[in-house]
């Protein structure tokens, strides 16, 4: 599924509408009827299912071929309500063309029996093009239509509300008569259903004006916009439902859309994952990599050991963990099936820049290199991680400690690695990264992560609820398993071993950050749910449930 901006959306509309000559009001009669749907599938949910159900019109097909009856008749299912007339919704109307499917959705809904009111923001004969069509017809209808600001309207009188106030045209926070039925609307507590994206947020980056509405469920048009996945825009969209209105999805990858909502579809066919993992049936240890990881101080020696055993968990053959020596007496025996490789270290159990020497031999038998969790930083270890950068042959995942002293050095002036390199900041360490605050890194994550790898040649991983991966080709995906439980020290240590066990399993940069995420985020939805609360969830779980 693909993820657009406004000014994609555009374009899209465009090419549909003239190279493919679909009429614009033909669009948005679609969309009006998907919002409707939308509207009644919600309606009977609440109502408890009315009797005209799928199921209910299968048993009766059934019933009519045991009978020998040949011919049957349907009604439209999805635009049938049973308990329609316990329903009245206001529809509020914006003076664009998102106004202009809230239009034609109140017809829709009219015709399932539902009572209709219409709120128009603005008088109703300031709208122009298809959204003026889609007046006039909802008026020859006779559908009821009051004014804000002219007439009386008061929300607490509906059962639910449609927002069609403001769509991907809208610029800055709500105005005037918009601003005020938002913020009307929100507080109503009635159910509220927006068409496209909720009126108040920015389309592109998520970022909720004041106000913004807080919607249920918002029918999205056509594509996923990029604003309903960025918090905190994606809190306020409520349930998501993307719905088809005719323009065809070939269309975005001929005006360059290079942003997908990873699913496992786009993991396989897009990106070629073999989600199955299928094992071969002569394969030993070897057929699946080794991993060597740079990780760990005496002061966060677990952090090394999540990702030594995230790693064997996800599937590689052999992880070496190099540690300094100090802490080895503490960690032998402590993760048997790990290898261990002393690297010394100084008197207090930090690294010593010295060990660079026993990582690039080792890293010659081995098939990727990690370096960061809980490494801490040393002296001298901006030297000591351009030599790994400049001098190892195999793949190179960054993180944690190993971020910062990235951040504090100039690396582009280092020189190019014939293999592939990943960098999994979280938030805060992004902001170091980009030399920013963590508040403009979270702004809208999916620009700037893009822009980030795009310039540095890196896969990047920018952590957090939707975490971004983005490609330095340019391609950027955006993964929606995972649960705020996984808030939890080590949790991305874990995520550093599942990447680093798929690249050592021959996983190309992006499938392997890709499929990482996807899995991290898979195994952090079953911990939660093996716990009594997910906020018991501790990283080491993670590794449990993968
Ligand atoms: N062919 C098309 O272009 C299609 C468009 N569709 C719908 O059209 C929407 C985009 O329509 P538009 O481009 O007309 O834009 P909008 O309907 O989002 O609204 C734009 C209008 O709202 C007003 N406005 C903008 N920002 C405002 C603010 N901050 N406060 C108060 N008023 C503000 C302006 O008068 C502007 O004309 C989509 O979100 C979607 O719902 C669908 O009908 C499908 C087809
Ligand atoms: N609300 C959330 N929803 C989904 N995933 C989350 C959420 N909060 C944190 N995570 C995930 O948990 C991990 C935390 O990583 P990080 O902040 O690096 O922790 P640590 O440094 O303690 O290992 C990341 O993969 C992040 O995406
Ligand atoms: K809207």
């Amino acid at each position: 599924m693909y993820l657009v901006t406004a000014e994609q959306m555009r374009r899209l509309d465009g090419e549909t509408i003239q190279r493919l000559g679909i009429p614009a009001i033909a669009l948005m009669e679609n969309a009006g009827r998907v919002i409707a749907e939308e509207i009644v599938a919600l309606c009977r949910r609440r109502g408890g299912e009315g009797c005209r159900s799928a199921a209910g019109w299968e048993d009766a097909g059934k019933d009519a071929a045991l009978a020998g009856a040949a011919f049957q008749v349907s009604a439209d299912h999805a635009l049938t309500l049973d308990n329609a007339a316990a329903e009245r919704w206001f529809i509020l109307v914006g003076k664009g063309n998102n106004g202009g499917d809230g239009l034609a959705a109140a017809r829709y809904l009219r015709e399932t029996g539902i009572a209709v009111t219409l709120v128009y923001a603005v008088p109703p004969e300031s709208l122009s093009g298809e959204a003026a069509l889609q007046r006039d017809a909802a008026a020859a209808m006779g559908l009821p239509a009051v004014v804000y600001g002219r007439d009386r309207v008061d929300l607490a009188e509906c059962s639910g509300i449609l927002d069609a106030l403001l769509g991907t045209g809208a610029a800055g926070a709500p105005r005037g008569a918009y601003a005020e039925l938002i913020a009307a609307a929100n507080s109503s507590g009635k159910v509220i259903v927006s068409a496209d994206i909720p009126s108040g947020l920015n389309a592109d980056t998520g970022e909720t004006h004041e106000p913004c509405i807080h919607a249920s469920v918002t029918v999205c048009l056509a594509f996923l916009k990029r604003g309903l996945l960025q918090y905190p825009g994606a809190g306020a969209a409520g349930h998501v439902k993307v719905r088809a209105i005719g323009i065809p999805a070939s269309l975005a990858t001929n005006i360059g859309v290079q942003v997908h909502l990873l699913t496992p579809e786009v993991l396989h066919a897009h990106l070629g994952v073999d989600l199955a993992r299928r094992r071969s049936p002569d394969g030993h240890k070897g057929t699946y990599g080794h991993v060597l990881l740079a990780a760990g101080t005496l002061r966060m020696s677990g952090a090394g050991l999540l990702s030594a055993r995230a790693a064997l968990r996800a599937g590689c053959g052999l992880v070496t963990w190099a540690l300094p020596q100090k802490l080895l007496p503490s960690i032998i025996g402590s993760a048997p099936e790990l290898m261990l490789a002393d690297v010394g270290s100084n008197e207090d159990g930090t690294w010593r820049a010295g060990s660079v020497s026993e990582l690039l031999k080792l890293s010659k038998e081995r098939d990727v290199l990690a370096v960061g969790p809980g490494l801490g930083r040393f002296e001298a270890d901006t030297e000591w991680l351009r030599n790994l950068w400049e001098g190892t042959d195999c793949p190179l995942v960054i993180d944690a400690d190993a971020l910062n002293v990235l951040a504090d050095a100039d690396y582009k002036s280092w020189a190019s690695r014939r293999h592939p390199v990943i960098l999994t900041p979280h938030p805060g360490e992004m902001a170091r990264l980009a030399r920013i605050t963590t508040a403009e890194v979270q702004r809208d994550r999916i620009s700037l992560a893009m822009g980030y790898a795009k310039e540095h040649g890196v896969t990047l991983v920018l952590k957090g609820a939707h975490t971004v991966i983005a490609t330095p080709e340019g391609q950027a995906y955006v993964n929606t398993t995972g649960h705020p439980g996984m808030g939890t020290g080590g949790a991305g240590d874990v995520l550093t071993g599942i990447i680093s066990s798929l690249l050592a399993q021959g996983l190309n940069e992006a499938q392997a950050a890709a499929f990482g995420v996807y899995l991290h985020g898979l195994a952090g939805e079953r911990a939660a749910l093996q716990r009594n609360n997910p906020a018991a969830i501790i990283a080491g779980d993670i590794i449990e449930a993968l």
